[in-house]
Formats: structure tokens, sequence, C-alpha cells
């Protein structure tokens, strides 16, 4: 238990503030965003702690807690924490455990001493600071700390947003990269809880976006800056319009694919051990070639949807490839150095995924064990499929882009899409995820979602286990079928565009490069985060090697 005089001489005395850091040392490492859940933690250093509010009763302290580790750079996080007591902390450690940070024992004297006892706590769940960040945000309120400032700067969109319809906050989840408050039905703010310095990504595209007046985003409501004197400004958080949906693309695909298995089970001929034959060709050619009746009725409704997501997308990465006075956007070409550099990159990330699973081969999930041992031995076949980037000059051209594109950033509104997080791969560093790529790279990351939502339907237990063999040879052929669909509607509505290869055998380079790394992206960030899924990455990546 911590025990100090108050929540400020917890954050501000040596003593208070060094039993503090241990236990956020070893509190960060269990949150979903922290980064480097696989590197040995060494300490924690509060380097500021800025009050929020009256600066003599402050609602919360906003504190930036850095981690170091036995090698390699330190990580930055924010972290809001509040005192809670009596049958609130009871409350809170029954319902909201994710919250609870520690106990603590205050030892207040106003001429006699008194005990009070409580529990700290993400302040982020308290409702009395969720209304007032977006109240400080309307205000443009400024707080100090001992190193910087925080200050909330607010965005033509939220002046034009009643107080009345923002009135009361809620955390939406606690299972995200960065937390999200929700206000009303209109606004929403992010805290991005990793603090790097340098521009964030996701304001600086999505500020880009709002003032090209591109429709299928959010409009963007204000920003929480933090600045050391001297220091590049941070961007630690974002208010954006709340845009109500039927969920994301990754649940509608879900749904889809419920009804799909239906179908197939249905069949006389599926139950009796028919497959499907699977479109041949490259990526392009099955994407052009005619969607076979076979693939109507696989997909039924969703043939629509795919087509139109396909567009979107093209219409996201035309925007994004608009001429602009902004010389951290618009179009350059590919050079030979440029794809050198992406195989080093590539081939450097294999090997560190590799060794991980090597390294954590004892611990792995029962159903992604057997398959890591054996995917491990083929990281030489891995790596020349890499080299291929390499191997001859690719007409295309790089732009800013989404970043981390899959269906779970695509929210359905009923009829359309809207497209959501620009922060780019969080696993990344924040400088590599601004360098401007060929826009095929999303679209490799939507095609590898497709195997996700396919893997994780298969997976999640509706479907009898005596039915999954029967199913697994159509779900194979819906991701092949949704894949050609998008890529048809993303090629149609990007034809003649210079964000894309004017050869397809330079479109198909790249999307075999793209969705490969991606997919080895994804077994580095299921190992850290969630190895439940792992076999998902695990079994692309070995259906990859053998088509
Ligand atoms: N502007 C928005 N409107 C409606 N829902 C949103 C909006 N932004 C995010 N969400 C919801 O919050 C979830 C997490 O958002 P996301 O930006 O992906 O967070 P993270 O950065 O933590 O990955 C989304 O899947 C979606 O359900
Ligand atoms: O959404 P984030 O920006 O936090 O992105 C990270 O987490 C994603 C999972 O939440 C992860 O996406 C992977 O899982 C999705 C299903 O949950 C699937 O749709 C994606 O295709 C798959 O890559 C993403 O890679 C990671 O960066």
């Amino acid at each position: 238990m911590l025990a100090e005089q108050s929540i400020e001489s917890l954050v501000k005395r040596p003593e208070g503030r060094r039993a503090l850091e241990r236990v956020l040392c070893n509190d960060l490492a269990t949150r979903r965003y922290f980064r480097s859940k696989g590197r040995a933690r060494s300490s924690a250093t509060i380097l500021d702690a800025i009050p929020l509010g009256d600066p003599s009763a402050p609602l919360a302290w906003l504190l930036f807690v850095r981690v170091d580790f036995a090698s390699g750079p330190p990580e930055t996080y924010v972290l809001p924490i509040a005192f809670a007591t009596g049958e609130r902390a009871r409350e809170l450690e029954a319902n909201a455990a994710h919250a609870v940070i520690a106990a603590v024992r205050l030892h207040v004297s106003n001429g006699h001493t008194e005990v009070i006892e409580g529990t700290l706590i993400d302040a982020l769940v308290d409702p009395d600071l969720s209304n007032a960040l977006l109240r400080f945000v309307r205000q443009g309120a400024k707080f100090s700390g001992a190193r910087g400032e925080l200050r909330f700067v607010p965005h033509p969109f939220l002046q034009n947003v009643p107080e009345e319809a923002t009135e009361h906050g809620r955390l939406l989840s606690a299972e995200q990269s960065n937390s999200i408050l929700v206000y009303g039905e209109s606004v929403m703010l992010k805290l991005f809880r990793q603090v790097e310095e340098g521009i964030n990504p996701e304001f600086e595209v999505q500020a880009f976006l709002d003032a090209q007046r591109y429709p299928s985003v959010p409009r963007l409501g204000g920003a929480i800056e933090y600045q050391v004197t001297g220091r590049d400004r941070t961007v630690l958080g974002m208010v954006q319009q709340w845009m109500p949906s039927r969920g994301n693309a990754f649940q509608l695909a879900l749904e889809s694919l419920d009804l799909f298995f239906d179908r197939v089970l249905a069949d006389e001929a599926a139950r009796s051990g028919a497959v499907p034959p699977l479109p041949r060709g490259t990526f392009t050619e099955r994407a052009r070639g005619a969607t076979p009746p076979l693939a109507h009725d696989l997909l039924g409704a969703q043939v629509v949807w795919l087509n139109k997501l396909g567009q979107r997308t093209a219409e996201l990465h035309a925007t994004l490839a608009a001429d602009t006075t902004d010389t951290t956007f618009g179009r350059e070409p590919y050079s030979t150095l440029h794809q050198q550099s992406l195989y080093q990159a590539a081939h450097t990330m294999l090997a560190r995924t590799f060794d991980a699973l090597r390294r954590r081969a004892r611990s792995l999930p029962e159903g992604a064990a057997e398959l890591a041992r054996e995917i491990v031995r083929r990281e030489d076949e891995v790596d020349r499929r890499f080299k291929a980037i390499g191997a001859r000059k690719v007409d295309a051209t790089r732009i800013r882009c989404h970043g981390d594109f899959h269906l779970g950033q695509v929210l359905f509104t009923g009829d359309d899409f809207v497209f959501i997080d620009f922060e780019g791969e969080p696993m990344r560093p924040l400088a590599t995820r601004r360098y401007r790529r060929t826009p095929l790279r999303d679209v490799a990351g939507m095609i590898r979602s497709f195997d996700y939502a396919a893997a994780s339907a298969l997976a999640s237990g509706r479907a009898r286990p005596e039915d999954v063999p029967v199913l697994e040879p159509w779900t194979n052929a819906w991701v092949a079928w949704a894949e050609a669909v998008y890529l048809a509607g993303y090629l149609n509505a990007a034809a003649g565009s210079e964000f894309l290869p004017k050869h397809d055998p330079d479109t198909d380079l790249l999307l075999d490069f793209y969705v490969l790394e991606k997919c080895i992206y994804e077994i580095g960030y299921e190992l850290d985060n969630r190895p439940d899924w792992l076999a998902i990455p695990l079994r692309g990546l070995a259906r990859m090697l053998e088509g």
C-alpha cells in the first residue's frame, strides 16, 4: 500500500514519488496500450505531473511516466490519476478493476492527523474528469507542470455542437491502443497513451483530410497539446465527431460470415464434401476477371459493400494524393533506393519477430505452438519473398496513407463507410509511421483483414466442431472472393490515378510484399497483445507460403 500525506505529495515528494514509480513500472506493463510487453523493464520515472482543474484542489493529475528498459530506447506514457475513497472506491474495485492502480493511505494533517484509505485510479473512469476534459477543450484551458504546459485547443466543429448535447462523458472501452471518451451522440475525445515527441500522424492526417473537406472521416473538434519549453509540441489527444454507426466493418463481416456458414451448411453438395474452386492468378488477375456466379452465391449481398469499400478506399487515397503546398503530403516517385530500404526494414522485422516466436515457444497457447515451430523453420523462404521487392525497378508513387488499414478501422453507417484511426501501426516508431508509402499498403492491410474475419468467425464457437471441416474450404473461398471483389472496386475507382502503378505486375509485386509484411507485423502484434489470436496470422503466413 502507498502511504503519503496527499496525492500531491505522492506525485511530488521524492519518497512518495519513488514508491509510486515502482508501482507504475509494474502496472503500466499490464495495460493494452503498453507497447513493449516483451522487453525487460528496469524502472519508471515520473517526468511531469500536471494538476487538472483548480491547482489547489485538482480533479486529477496528468502524469508523464517514462519507462526504461534493460536495453533499447525508453517509452513515455500519459496517465491521468485520481484518488477514490469509500463507496466509490469499493464500486470501482468491484466493477472496474482495470481502472484500479493501487491502494493508498493518506495521513492528512489539519491540526490533527486523519487517516484516509482509498484507491488510486486511472481517472478516465471518473465522470467528473471526463466531463471536465471536454469543457477544458471548449474553454481553451491551460495547465502547467514542472516541465511543460498542457493546452486544450478548440476547433470550429466543437464550437458548433451545443453544450447540452455533450453533457455526459463515458469511457468507451479499456481494451484499446488508446482511450476514448464519448459525449452524448455527437462528440468523442481520444487520449493517446504513448507520448512521442514529434508530429502525431493521426492528428496530422485527420487535420489534412478535414481541411480538404473529405467526407468519409469524422470532423475534427479540437486538440490537447503538451509542450516542454524549447521542445516540439506533442499532441496528447483530439476531439472528433462521433459517428453513429451500426458497428465497424469487422463486425459486419462477421455477421455476413454467419449467414454464409448457414448457406453452406444448408447445401447438400457441400455437406457431402464438395469444395469450391479457388480463383486463380495474381491479385490483379483475380480482381480484373469477371466475378463468377459462384462468388455471387458465396458472398451474397456483400458483393455490393465490398465493392463500395474498395471504391471509398480509392477515394481516400485520391484525397491524400491531392496537390498541396503541405510538403509532408503530396506525391513522390518510387526509387530503387526506397525499394532496397523496404526490403531491409522487412528483413529486420522478420528476424525480430521470429526470434520472439522462438524465445516464447514454451509459453504459446496450444493452438499456436505447433504452427509457430513449423513457421520459424521457414524464415529464409519468407525472406526470399521479401527480397523480390528489390529485384526490379517499380514504377509507383508514394503518398501519405492510412497506415493501419483494416476492417476494424472502418465504421459502417448503415449504407456507407467512414474511416477512423489514422495513427498508423502502433508497434512502429512515430517517425516511420509518417513516411510516404504506396497506398497499396493500405489495400494489403484490408486484404489481410478478410482472412482475420474469416478465421475468427470459424473459431468463434458458433459453428459446431463437426461442421468446421465442411466450412473450412468454403471459408477460404469466401476470403479469396472477398479480396477479389474489394480489389476490383479499388482498381476501378483508382483507374488512371497517379497513385496507382500503371502496370499490373507492379501492383501485384507491391501487394505481395505488403500482404506478407502485414502478416509478419500481425504475428508480432498478437504475440505481445493477444496470444489467443496468434494462430490467425501464423496460419495466414503458412497459406501464403504455399500459394
Ligand atoms: N469518430 C468515431 N465515431 C464513432 N465511433 C468511433 C469513432 N472513433 C472511434 N470509434 C470507436 O472506437 C473504437 C476504437 O477506435 P480507434 O480509433 O480504432 O482506437 P485506437 O486508437 O485505440 O485503436 C472503434 O473501433 C469504434 O468502434
Ligand atoms: O486498431 P489498432 O490501431 O489498435 O491496431 C492494432 O490492433 C488491431 C487489433 O485490434 C490489429 O488488427 C488485427 O486484428 C484485427 C481484428 O481485431 C483485424 O481486422 C486486422 O486485420 C488485424 O491486422 C492491428 O494490426 C494492430 O495494429
